[in-house]
């Protein structure tokens, strides 16, 4: 069996008393597509961000790509390939898009020391992620000019050009139209098929399911099922819990 790139095992995480996540385990494997659902406040950012180094876990571990990451900072991860979009697109509103995706491209080429990177080898792969996502015609536009949908690829073209092997998408359809949140789907789904694994975090439940190869669901920081997203989703338990809320 393939090694899983990410691994969580026995993760917990407390905010004061309260029980965020309670030992939680999870895989993921190397080019799979992971919707994590669950209902308002049942612990998905808390556990993304425990992936991501935002939060420390208390107790467990959480292994990237066979390496331990307890105790590493976002930046260390993303370097390692973690790379995460957020629910509110935090762009830099000053640059233009052109430059808003130049700025980590050039962060991810620093980090790795890779000075094979010329100004016009930076351009291209600048040019390549703008197509990637469709916004090549908004390159020298500033944030403000774009459309929400377009701020939404163009968080996900920021996190794309960290190179990562993993990619967490927080919540990147909240707010749009069913044409807009097919349209990011099908972007996630070709970011997939050149070799990203994903984690969509989603409450919108036709983008989970066009999304997911696997569904992985928390109730109350525990998770309560993990499986084929069909048979997930008819689980007496998962019904109760999520979707009669
Ligand atoms: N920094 C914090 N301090 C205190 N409590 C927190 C903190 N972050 C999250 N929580 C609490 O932990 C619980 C899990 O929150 P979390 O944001 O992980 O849920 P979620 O499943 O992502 O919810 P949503 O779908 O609404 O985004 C919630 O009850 C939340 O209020």
């Amino acid at each position: 069996m393939t090694a899983p790139l990410l691994k969580i095992e026995n993760v917990g995480k407390r905010f004061g008393g309260f029980v965020a996540l309670d030992n939680v385990n999870l895989e993921i494997a190397p080019g799979e597509r992971l919707g994590l659902i669950g209902p308002n406040g049942s612990g998905k950012s808390t556990l993304v961000n425990c992936m991501s180094g935002t939060l420390q876990n208390e107790t467990g571990t959480v292994t990237f790509d066979g390496k331990p990451m307890n105790g590493l900072a976002p930046h260390q991860r993303t370097h390692l390939g973690i790379a995460r979009s957020f629910q509110l697109p935090r762009p830099f509103h000053t640059l233009t898009v052109a430059e808003n995706i130049r700025v980590p491209l050039l962060y991810t080429v620093r980090l790795r020391r890779d000075i094979a990177h010329t100004k016009s080898e930076l351009d291209d792969r600048c040019h390549e992620v703008l197509d990637l996502v469709s916004l090549k015609h908004k390159a020298n536009r500033l944030p403000k000019d774009l459309t929400q949908v377009e701020m939404r690829k163009l968080e996900l073209a920021r996190a794309m050009a960290a190179e990562p092997k993993l990619l967490i998408a927080d919540e990147a359809m909240a707010g749009l139209s069913e044409s807009e949140v097919k349209d990011i789907v099908a972007l996630l789904i070709r970011l997939n098929e050149r070799g990203i694994t994903i984690i969509l975090i989603e409450h919108i439940m036709t983008a989970v399911k066009s999304f997911s190869q696997r569904l992985a669901v928390l109730v109350s920081g525990k998770k309560i099922a993990d499986g084929d997203p069909q048979d997930v989703l008819s689980n007496p338990e998962v019904e109760r819990a999520y979707l009669g809320q």
